[in-house]
């Protein structure tokens, strides 16, 4: 069928993007990279920073989704504490996708090699890394999905799920017009993307066990990262 993006499609598009674009973590932060040494305990410190930096962007870029802040207040924070995880794995995996400058996406995938993860879950970790890479999303697609999973109704403590539904649902229908638009020679192009979503759901039951064994080893989050996460 003719598929077109409407006026205020192409609205809402522009909006998510320019949100998703603007967000970024302090070059700062991304800077450190190159530069600290390298020990098991100076990688966990500085992925312990730039979590905080990516969870302050997150909500930044969540404020910015329309219908968001129209929703309940506390389900505003269960979407955020139920998608935070899956929001960072979906944000770091674009960031070994556009290649860092300067090599730093090696040194990033070193550290987090070496910031006490198990073997157990940095094999599925680097798996779905290289499954979002080898999408070659656009952005217009990294900013939709994040966007899609933020919204996703049946999180923890979410009372509203259907006004929920509802924006996610009008995002999901954006992604599924752009997708068509832009591979019209990959129709299954949107299920596939969708099922990285699924991916994501096991990479952040695998993370609830990580955090577990970090705190074992009495690894300390910031307190924003405690209350995202419901940890100490
Ligand atoms: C608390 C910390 C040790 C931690 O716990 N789980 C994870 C964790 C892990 Cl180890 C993997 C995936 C998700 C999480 Cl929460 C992490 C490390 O979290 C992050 C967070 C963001 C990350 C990374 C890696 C990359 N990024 C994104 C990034 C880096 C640099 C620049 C930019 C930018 O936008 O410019 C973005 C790690």
């Amino acid at each position: 069928e003719k598929v077109e993006i409407t006026k205020e499609q192409r609205t809402l598009m522009k909006v998510i993007v320019d949100a998703y674009s603007t967000h970024q973590i302090p070059q700062d932060v991304a800077k450190k990279l190159l530069q600290e040494q390298y020990s098991a305990d100076e990688n966990f410190l500085l992925l312990t920073e730039m979590a905080t930096s990516q969870v302050q962007v997150l909500v930044e870029f969540t404020k910015n989704i329309p219908g968001f802040l129209s929703l309940d207040r506390e389900d505003q924070i269960a979407l955020l504490k139920g998608s935070a995880v899956e929001a960072m794995f979906l944000r770091s995996a674009q960031v070994f996708s556009r290649k860092m400058p300067s090599g730093q996406t090696e040194v990033l995938e070193e550290r987090i090699r070496k910031s006490g993860i198990s073997e157990e879950f940095i094999i599925p970790m680097f798996n779905f890394y290289k499954s979002i890479v080898s999408l070659h999303m656009v952005q217009e697609e990294q900013a939709l999905l994040t966007t899609i999973t933020i919204l996703t109704p049946d999180r923890p403590y979410v009372k509203d799920q259907q006004a929920v539904e509802r924006i996610q649902e009008t995002m999901l229908e954006l992604l599924r017009k752009l997708c068509v638009l832009q591979r019209p020679q990959e129709p299954q192009y949107f299920a596939r993307l969708l099922g990285r979503l699924t991916e994501l759901r096991t990479l952040s039951h695998y993370h609830a066990e990580m955090l577990t064994s970090w705190r074992t080893n009495d690894h300390k989050f910031t307190p924003l990262l405690c209350e995202i996460w419901d940890v100490q």
